[in-house]
């Protein structure tokens, strides 16, 4: 086993043994205790080997639906499959479901509870019974695609709270699963910060594994994910990013704002300067490389760095 330094590196997950979906819930339904269901009904498939980004307004029930593919939450009804079998609910199998779905919550205090960045990011390790060269190469391999080997013997309450959050991360990463699911893993961040954990997610799906992650931000969705699920009143929908988001009956219904790459995709289809097929921009870098004249790049050019979802 190597162990990389730089961010992002991480070894490829194993290949995907079976045709059904890795990761499905079938006809579920939840609610807490007493209360009315907060899902129902849904059939939700994660799609593999790409980013998916979960949007919907308060209380939709996104944090609800990560729960039940993480296992943390069991469905009422309906059922959490892997690799089309149904997930049993008992150590041996929510241990088999770990190991391939891995869940960080939105605040890192949740999720960190050991006296040293190192330590946490063995517990998952040490937890499978991994042989001991094995787990300190994943915990090393986990801290350096966070880009945080030098915080190992940090003491986890001294971290900053962006420090914290790829803390946390890496303690999911070291499980080295097939399906990495984040729960708004860049609120609170700063711009630098979040572009850093982009990186590193982008990293990881290179890497063959995929992400998953609920976030409130529209334009960051349309930036980053392949896919987009949005949770409307009518039901999840599916389907790439770039389609979904540019829906304005869809966006509305689940009292999303128009991301701002959409908006100024249709102002350039307005004013001719963007042909039926071409692809609008998805940052201010972008439209000014492109369409910016004397304070851009060439028309037609790709800026270097800028980023955009895989095609
Ligand atoms: N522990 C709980 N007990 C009872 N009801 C809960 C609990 N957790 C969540 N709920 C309810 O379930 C619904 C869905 O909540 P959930 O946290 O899944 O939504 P969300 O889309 O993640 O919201 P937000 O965007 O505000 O984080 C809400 O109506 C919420 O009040």
């Amino acid at each position: 086993m190597t162990t990389g330094t730089t961010p992002g590196a991480v070894p490829a997950p194993a290949p995907r043994p079976a045709a059904a979906p890795l990761v499905e819930l079938a006809g579920a339904a939840y609610a807490y205790g007493d209360g009315p269901a907060v899902l129902r009904d849904l059939d939700f498939a994660v799609p593999e080997g790409r980013s998916l980004a979960l949007l919907g307004r308060n209380g939709s029930g996104k944090t609800t639906l990560l729960r039940l593919l993480s296992g943390g939450l069991r469905c009422t009804s309906g059922e959490l499959r892997l690799a089309g079998a149904p997930v049993a609910y008992d150590r041996k199998g929510l241990t088999r479901l770990r190991e391939t779905v891995q869940l960080v919550v939105q605040d890192p205090d949740d999720q960190l509870f050991a006296a040293s960045v190192g330590q946490d990011v063995s517990f998952g390790p040490l937890n499978l019974r991994l042989p001991e060269d094995e787990v300190r190469a994943r915990v090393a391999d986990a801290l350096a695609a966070l880009g945080i080997t030098e915080l190992r013997d940090r003491p986890t309450h001294l971290l900053s709270y962006g420090q914290r959050k790829r803390a946390a991360i890496a303690g999911a990463v070291a499980m080295r699963p097939r399906v990495l699911i984040l729960d708004e893993p860049t609120a609170g961040l700063d711009p630098h910060g979040q572009e850093q954990l982009l990186e590193v997610l982008d990293g990881l799906r290179d890497a063959g594994t995929t992400v998953v992650m609920a976030t409130h931000d529209v334009d960051l969705a349309l930036r980053w994910a392949d896919d987009a699920a949005v949770l409307a009143p009518g039901g999840p929908r599916t389907g790439p990013a770039a389609e979904l988001l540019a829906d304005p009956e869809l966006l509305t219904a689940a009292g999303l704002r128009t991301p701002w790459a959409a908006a100024v995709a249709a102002a350039l289809r307005a004013h001719g300067l963007l042909a039926a097929g071409e692809a609008p921009p998805r940052t201010p870098e972008e439209l000014a490389a492109r369409w910016g004249g004397a304070h851009g790049g060439e028309r037609d050019g790709e800026q270097d760095g800028v980023r955009g979802p895989r095609a």
